[in-house]
């Protein structure tokens, strides 16, 4: 079953079976999740990074490997697609849509493709990819990660500054702990749980006014009294 806009806030508030950070609620949409692309990103053509100030060149005819930079958390009870954006492909841009393994956790590398004749950017920052998510019917058994977190296997095939190797060995974006630890303490996880908290508290107030009260207590009495003359009269 795929997620909706209200599956994936609920399921980052319990933090039980999807993580996030850093976290940007403009990003989930209807029925998935936009990914931002970061400043590490490089040439498959020459493995030199494509990173120029603030933007990503991608060279016609050439493909450039992108980090995200939204580490991801999903338990053994989620998979999910990646897959292009409108604003992307309508630039003429392209890129080949991946999976999501249950259990993973990391940053994604994701290939972009320009096959037209004139050199694409995307900008540091902007959302490029679209996340989906669906619930498994049942937990995946793959209990080992097949592949290593945030994928440095792949990434070290490229001319990496010392920066760069730094940040992939950082722990926070390769374990469930670290993405959900850091996005628990977000300010913008914070506001989505108080977004939660708000909607209750205003439910319960509702249903505490003497005269909503009065008139739910009405209605169910009406209904038990309904029944229990039906069956009287029956008898
Ligand atoms: N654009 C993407 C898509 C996925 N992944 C991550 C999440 C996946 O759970 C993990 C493995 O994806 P694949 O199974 O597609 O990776 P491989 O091509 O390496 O396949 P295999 O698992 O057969 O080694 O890589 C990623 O970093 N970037």
């Amino acid at each position: 079953m795929l997620l909706s806009n209200n599956d994936i806030k609920r399921e980052l508030i319990q933090a039980k079976r999807i993580s996030i950070h850093p976290l940007n609620l403009d990003n989930i949409k209807g029925s998935s999740i936009n990914l931002s692309a970061s400043n590490k990103a490089w040439r498959v053509s020459d493995k030199q990074s494509a990173v120029i100030g603030n933007v990503i060149e991608i060279p016609p005819n050439d493909t450039v490997c992108i980090y995200t930079q939204e580490a991801i958390w999903v338990s053994r009870r989620l998979g999910g697609t990646y897959h292009p954006r409108v604003s992307l492909v309508s630039k003429g841009l392209a890129h080949i849509s991946t999976t999501l393994d249950p259990g993973w956790a990391g940053i994604s590398l994701v290939a972009v493709n320009n096959p037209s004749e004139k050199t694409i950017e995307i900008r540091v920052g902007e959302s490029f990819v679209s996340l989906m998510l669906y619930y498994l019917k049942t937990p995946s058994d793959l209990n080992i990660i097949e592949n290593s977190p945030s994928r440095p296997d792949i990434a070290r095939g490229f001319n990496l500054s010392h920066e760069e190797d730094l940040f992939l060995q950082e722990q926070w974006h390769r374990t469930e702990q670290g993405i959900s630890g850091r996005m628990q303490k977000s300010d913008r996880y914070q506001e989505l749980y108080q977004e939660k908290t708000k909607f209750k508290r205003s439910a319960s107030d509702f249903l505490s006014k003497p005269l909503v009260s009065s008139i739910i207590g009405g209605l169910i009495t009406t209904v038990i009294g309904g029944i229990v003359i039906f069956y009287l009269g029956m008898n």
